[in-house]
């Protein structure tokens, strides 16, 4: 076995569409995942076991070094195989003049490919994107982290996740990026003319949820109004993944707290299509909200008054591992 070497045949599961993807060269950014056919909006194609799991992400990496030397050589070796950086301030904290060569390797290795404590392989060659047309999440009934498209991709098309959190502005994009040692070049990110209008709508998406955030986010028509703003926006830029879940969410309890149970169901409707193609059906998240789909469309129907308190809302979102 020791010769064993991680490939695609061998990772490819009855779980996913991993056939579809084929790894190659990405001009400028090394090797990425790239489509072999048009892959449809909600394709599951990668669900993968982690290939390093660290117990913690602790100082000095300890766990991590760990975690690397308790793996069997193959996997050593499919791990080694990866792309590595670790930044300045990476290495300060892990003391980086103490270790030897190999711990160097492995503790830069996860600190450019780690998913909170975990290290994939096949997914590790995704790039990242400002607009991805991929979303990842954990999946608590297969144990497995799925990656699935949000967008349909033409054959040949990139696949790219994004490595940030939030939508925010050009400078904190890049600035949240130095972490992978990399000036983005996405399309959004090149286009650096001021009339760069995906910029223009990053901005205005931002400058909408910090409003919303000082505001406490209080339901009012005012709060409503700025969820369907910003929906708008985000569908128009193409971020259709997580953000916008959370926005027709936002925007699904503000209407129910308004006294609108039909207005609140067409919301969830839309939470639940977004969720459905980020996640996958067998998701719990998305079993718990078609619940709560069920649960509006016959208070929209009753002749009952309604009350948001009426609807057992989802509180225990899975956020999967740390
Ligand atoms: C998780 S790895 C992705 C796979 C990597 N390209 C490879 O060759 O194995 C992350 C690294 O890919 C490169 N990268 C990812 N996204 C990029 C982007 N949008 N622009 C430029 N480089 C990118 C950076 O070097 C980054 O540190």
């Amino acid at each position: 076995m020791a010769d064993y070497a991680y490939n695609l045949d061998k990772l490819s599961s009855t779980l996913d569409a991993g056939h579809l993807v084929e790894v190659r060269e990405s001009p400028r950014k090394g090797l990425g995942l790239f489509a072999r056919e048009t892959i449809t909006r909600g394709t599951r194609i990668i669900a993968e076991y982690p290939l390093l799991k660290a117990v913690t992400v602790s100082s000095h990496g300890v766990n991590v070094l760990a975690a690397f030397h308790n793996l069997p050589p193959f996997k050593q070796q499919a791990y080694l195989g990866l792309h590595e950086y670790a930044s300045d301030t990476f290495k300060e904290e892990n003391d980086w003049e103490s270790l030897s060569d190999l711990d160097r390797r492995v503790l830069a290795i996860f600190a450019a490919n780690r998913w909170g404590r975990d290290v994939f392989w096949l997914a590790s060659q995704f790039n990242h994107s400002c607009i991805p047309n991929i979303h990842n999440a954990h999946n608590p009934t297969i144990q497995m982290e799925t990656f699935h498209s949000i967008q349909e991709i033409e054959a040949g098309e990139e696949l790219t996740v994004s490595y940030i959190a939030g939508i925010c502005a050009r400078d904190e994009r890049q600035a949240q990026l130095k972490k992978w040692g990399f000036e983005c070049k996405c399309p959004v990110c090149q286009d650096t003319s001021d009339d760069n209008k995906l910029e223009q709508n990053f901005a205005q998406i931002a400058f909408l949820s910090q409003e919303l955030k000082i505001a406490g986010a209080l339901p009012s028509k005012k709060t409503l109004d700025a969820f369907r703003r910003m929906a708008g926006l985000m569908r128009s830029t193409g971020l259709v993944g997580k953000y916008l879940h959370n926005c027709y969410l936002d925007a699904a309890f503000c209407s129910a707290v308004l006294g609108s149970a039909q207005m609140a169901m067409l919301w969830t409707e839309k939470e639940v299509e977004v969720n459905d193609y980020c996640l996958g059906k067998d998701h719990l998240d998305c079993q718990k909200e078609v619940r709560v789909m069920r649960q509006l469309r016959s208070a929209a129907k009753s002749k009952r008054p309604f009350h948001y308190t009426h609807i057992s809302w989802v509180l225990d979102w899975d956020q999967g591992p740390e």
